[in-house]
């Protein structure tokens, strides 16, 4: 299943153009507040009828302005997850997942205690959503929006209203989410550690156009995303194995590249995680560091170097099988001639590396 959208919207004020297809698996819709997020999702929806421009989910038209095509929002079987829960207050959590059930209106739709079971939702069933913390909603909601057997899951900042914690608490099943369904999610943040957790799709958007779209391994990695994300927000992610948890209280990581030390990481011996790596977080070295405090030092290879405008860099390398970025000034990359080709080692700050910005097993 996947989702093809070509639209264009003018409000006077703002325009939206934007062409790109969700596949299966979470597309992260990502940009600037004001960018057009929220907007295209609504165009799906079927909230508003876009002035020109084609929505189609395979080959089932869903919106075309030319052939004056929009099928009614409740006939598009799209399920919503918005930023707060929005539960019947005076149902019970059960009542709630029934509802969305009974709309669905069809018998081949998920089974009931494997959504409640993947969500972790089951000692939930017999309370009201006025007894459950922000993150249960979300998650309640979550089961209702997949109950009704949606053919796309839309969710517009899921998790926007909750603290870190309950964040923390609430991604793991977003993961799961996303490896056990086979229904496309279209979702929309603002945080680039939540979307380098979860998308396998990114597109990017900045003042209602698609500034770049395609696998989120490529586009992150990309030393052309970096101005768009801004340098603060960029950085690409390394794959890892745990391999032991040490006495000092560090986790073992193991790449491809060599082995990553992290503060404690909550995981057993052998799950694979991805970790994502700031830009402005990687040194390059030419010669192999030493009596230096960092831990993780990777052998690299020198991919690409783009200059911008000011007095920065940024390097694109390969660690093993990973494809990273560093930023560092142009003065560096001058005087250490870095150039497509050459070897050397870059310094990852273990300390960088905060535990939000470690995925679940991929
Ligand atoms: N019905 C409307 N009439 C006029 N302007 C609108 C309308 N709906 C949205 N806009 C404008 O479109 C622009 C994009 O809004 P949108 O909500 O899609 O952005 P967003 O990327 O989702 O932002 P945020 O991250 O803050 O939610 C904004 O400038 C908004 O004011």
């Amino acid at each position: 299943m996947s989702v093809s959208v070509r639209i264009a919207h003018d409000f006077g004020g703002f325009a939206l153009d934007v062409n790109f297809e969700a596949p299966s698996g979470v597309t992260a819709l990502f940009g600037r507040s004001g960018s057009g997020k929220t907007t295209v999702i609504n165009a799906i929806a079927g909230l508003l009828r876009p002035q020109s421009g084609q929505i189609s989910l395979d080959d089932q038209v869903l919106f075309d302005a030319g052939r004056r095509i929009s099928v009614p929002v409740h006939k598009r079987r799209l399920g919503y997850v918005f930023q707060e829960g929005r539960l019947f207050p005076h149902l019970s959590v059960r009542q709630n997942l029934e509802y969305g059930r009974w709309f669905s209106a069809l018998k081949d739709g998920p089974d009931f205690d494997q959504v409640i079971d993947m969500l972790g939702i089951a000692h939930l069933l017999d309370r009201r959503p006025g007894a459950l913390s922000g993150g249960e909603k979300q998650r309640v909601a979550i089961g209702r929006a997949l109950l009704a057997n949606p053919k796309m899951l839309l969710m517009d900042e899921p998790l926007a209203a909750l603290d870190e914690a309950r964040k923390a608490e609430i991604l793991p099943y977003l993961e799961r989410l996303s490896a056990t369904t086979a229904v496309p999610v279209l979702y929309v943040s603002h945080s680039m550690a939540e979307v380098a957790r979860l998308a396998s799709t990114l597109v990017l958007m900045e003042a209602g156009r698609v500034v770049r779209a395609g696998p989120a391994a490529q586009v992150l990695s990309d030393p052309d995303t970096v101005p768009v994300l801004g340098v603060r927000t960029a950085g690409a992610s390394l794959h890892a194995v745990v391999a032991a948890q040490e006495d000092d209280g560090l986790t073992r990581l193991e790449a491809s590249g060599g082995a990553l030390w992290l503060p404690r990481v909550e995981a057993a011996i052998g799950t694979r995680l991805s970790v994502r790596i700031p830009a402005q977080d990687v040194i390059l070295s030419r010669a192999k560091p030493e009596g230096l405090s960092a831990l993780n030092v990777f052998p690299a290879t020198v991919m690409a170097v783009r200059f911008g405008d000011g007095p920065g860099a940024i390097v694109q390398f390969r660690a093993g099988e990973d494809v990273l970025l560093a930023r560092i000034t142009r003065r560096s990359a001058q005087a250490l001639e870095l150039v497509p080709g050459v070897d050397c080692f870059a310094i990852l700050k273990s300390v960088a590396v905060s535990q939000s910005e470690v995925g679940g097993a991929v």
